[in-house]
């Protein structure tokens, strides 16, 4: 690979997500939080770690959007009429970028919650574990717990359609 060709795909790949930029909302979204988390990592104390956290959820979150919106634009061009394998992939693509920023946002909560929440008034002291901790675990066991009966719902009546359909 030459020199040239290798300035064209990184200029390719700026063009993606420059139009990703243009075109999707929640790509601007991501951007100004991810501007206004790195801003705030530059005036309030955080260690290598930290930082390297918060790129690493910063990274994550645009690129799986980044994914997304190539996943939408497939899809887009494959099909123009409504189709459940269609929905499917339009859905799971959306559900990597949510994920993402859930983890974000956990991250950006760990980070930060020391430097902002003064010592006297942390609600959740009383907890065993530490307070920010019993959150996070507290918040993604309820997560777990309402997805998998979603799922478990959405498998029933999947169920049910094909043996209505069946019949
Ligand atoms: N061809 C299709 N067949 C069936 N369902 C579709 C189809 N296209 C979109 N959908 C459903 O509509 C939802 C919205 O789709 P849309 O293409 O508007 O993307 P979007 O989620 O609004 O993305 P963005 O806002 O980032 O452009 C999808 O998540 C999917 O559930």
């Amino acid at each position: 690979m030459n020199v040239r060709t290798l300035v064209s795909s990184f200029r390719y790949a700026l063009e993606g997500l420059a139009h990703a930029l243009a075109t999707q909302r929640n790509m601007r979204i991501h951007f100004i939080a991810a501007f206004a988390v790195i801003v705030l990592c530059v005036f309030v104390r955080v260690s290598i770690a930290e930082i390297m956290s918060v790129l690493f959820a910063i990274s994550l979150v645009i690129c799986l959007e980044l994914v997304n919106t190539a996943v939408e634009h497939v899809v887009d061009h494959l099909t123009k009429e409504r189709h459940p394998a269609a929905k499917i992939a339009k859905d799971v693509a959306a559900a990597a970028v949510f994920i993402a920023a859930a983890n974000a946002l956990v991250e950006a909560y760990l980070v930060f919650y020391d430097k902002f929440m003064p010592i006297h008034w942390r609600p959740l002291n009383t907890l065993l574990i530490p307070p920010y901790l019993g959150v996070i675990l507290v918040g993604l066991l309820c997560l777990i717990v309402g997805i998998s009966g979603y799922a478990l719902r959405l498998r029933h009546s999947k169920k049910e359609n094909v043996a209505r359909y069946e019949k």
